[in-house]
């Protein structure tokens, strides 16, 4: 299997070669040469597969000649070994057709666990076989910056540089990050946002000299093997529910749209997807984009669930691209003009393309709150505020009764509980894996969002480190 960019002037790569890289040298994301697909009875036959042997059917198309299937399933047994569940992402029922597919039992409490344990895992085995040694750079509001930490720290061939937006996580993400200590962890808090920081995480990219001095990888969903883990989850709770001979939809908490992307993949593989509902806050580029075609870029508003405060969505590139024909020397040009404008207007081709499986949803902050109280009140559970945006979605989108909706939760209630408590009177308390975040040390830098003071931070870092 070969890998392509989004922006057709990157030469191709292999699974190894695309998750090292992450993102492509011409700034276009690596998507698959085509879609691997699945047969019905293939599907069928998952419905007695654990976890494990899940992911390994579904990612063995993607990988090519990277990894044999025994390499696969040993990674993957590590990866998702960690994870306190034993179903790994269990379903559960809320009423009578909505079910929650918790995505947060493993060692950071968030979804990400799930691609960035098994991330970790592969690059380490890649640097492995060459003379190698990666600089992460990353850019989080929140949930991937902890998992990635978890994932490479203490990794003799990786340095991980993540930027998150001052004051802008939860108290328990940003301890979560900034209490590792390992000695190739570099935390900065950017003065900016979450979309200034995936900016200057992009534009490290872009500069050809830094990216090739510095070996620079990807933690975020633009690197390729953060999203095929993520299709994993969508085969296993669809075969669960009845797929295929039974249709199900998907309600996704969205901000940098990988997760629902992952979806996308899901559908295009062949699994039976009725909808997939994208849901975001008031940060909603997505919903005016899929709703009026309209991708403009707002100011990014603060909001209790800090996570999705995205207003530019990497993933959705992804899309465009494989909605509009693969034309990438269009596409290109279509990006362009939204870097230059901030703004861009969807082709016709890519509007109904994308209204043929997504439907979206805007939470504002009431309609989140009053969901929480109704999984607390009706379903007897206490939901994170992500998690909460997709369910709200989920109820506000009319699909034909007989379906099952599946909302993805996103995050464990205990890494936001102050909006928990506020909405419920409840206040979550932290699972022990969690640790005593209260009591360690916090390390790290603040400095301003432009592009020279976080290169010369993370070059001397680097530098240092290579000895
Ligand atoms: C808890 C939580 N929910 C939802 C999202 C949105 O997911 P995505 O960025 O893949 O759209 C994120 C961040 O990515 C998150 O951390
Ligand atoms: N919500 C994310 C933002 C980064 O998204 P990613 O999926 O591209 O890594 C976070 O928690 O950091």
């Amino acid at each position: 299997m070969q890998y392509i960019s989004t922006r057709g002037r990157a030469g191709a790569l292999d699974f190894e070669g695309a998750t090292l890289a992450g993102l492509a040298s011409d700034g276009g994301l690596y998507l698959p040469e085509h879609w691997p697909t699945f047969t019905a009875d293939e599907f069928a036959a998952m419905r007695g597969l654990s976890y494990v042997e899940t992911a390994v059917r579904v990612i063995l198309p993607f990988v090519g000649e990277s990894l044999s299937e025994d390499e696969l399933r040993d990674l993957c047994t590590q990866a998702y070994g960690r994870f306190a569940h034993a179903a790994v992402t269990p379903l559960l029922q809320l009423d009578h057709r909505h079910w929650f597919l918790e995505l947060f039992h493993g060692p950071t409490l968030a979804f990400k666990d799930v691609a960035l344990q098994l991330l970790g895992l592969l690059f380490e085995k890649f640097l492995a076989r060459r003379d190698t040694h990666l600089t992460i750079v990353g850019a989080t509001s929140g949930d991937t910056g902890s998992a990635a930490i978890d994932a490479v720290a203490g990794r003799a061939k990786i340095d991980i540089f993540m930027l998150h937006p001052a004051g802008r996580v939860s108290d328990v993400q940003r301890r979560q990050m900034t209490t590792v200590l390992a000695p190739n962890v570099y935390n900065i808090a950017i003065e900016g946002s979450f979309d200034d920081a995936q900016a200057l995480v992009k534009r490290m990219f872009n500069d050809a000299d830094f990216a090739s001095r510095f070996d620079l990888s990807a933690v975020n969903s633009i690197n390729w093997a953060r999203l095929v883990s993520q299709v994993v989850y969508y085969v296993y709770a669809a075969v669960r529910l009845g797929a295929p001979d039974r249709k199900v939809a998907f309600a996704v908490p969205t901000g940098n749209f990988g997760d629902v992307f992952a979806g996308y993949v899901a559908a295009r593989m062949g699994l039976p997807i009725e909808r997939l509902i994208v849901a975001t806050n008031v940060n909603d580029i997505l919903h005016r984009a899929l709703r009026e075609g309209d991708y403009s870029q707002g100011t990014v508003i603060p909001t209790a669930t800090p996570s999705m405060d995205i207003q530019v969505s990497s993933n959705f590139e992804r899309l465009l691209f494989d909605l509009g024909g693969r034309d990438g020397i269009a596409l290109g040009e279509q990006m362009k003009g939204f870097e230059a404008t901030k703004a861009m207007r969807l082709t016709n081709a890519q509007r109904d393309g994308a209204a043929k499986l997504f439907t979206s949803a805007r939470i504002d902050g009431d309609a989140m709150s009053r969901t929480m109280r109704w999984a607390y009140d009706a379903a007897g559970q206490v939901i994170d505020p992500h998690s909460a945006v997709g369910l709200a979605a989920a109820h506000q989108v009319e699909l034909d009764p007989s379906v099952p909706v599946v909302t993805l939760a996103t995050a464990h209630p205990a890494k936001f509980r102050d909006a928990v408590e506020r909405a419920t009177g409840t206040r979550p308390t932290l699972p022990s894996r969690a640790g005593d975040l209260f009591g360690r040390e916090e390390r790290y830098a603040t400095l301003p969002a432009t592009f020279e003071a976080v290169t010369s931070y993370v070059a001397e870092r680097a530098v240092a480190r290579r000895g």
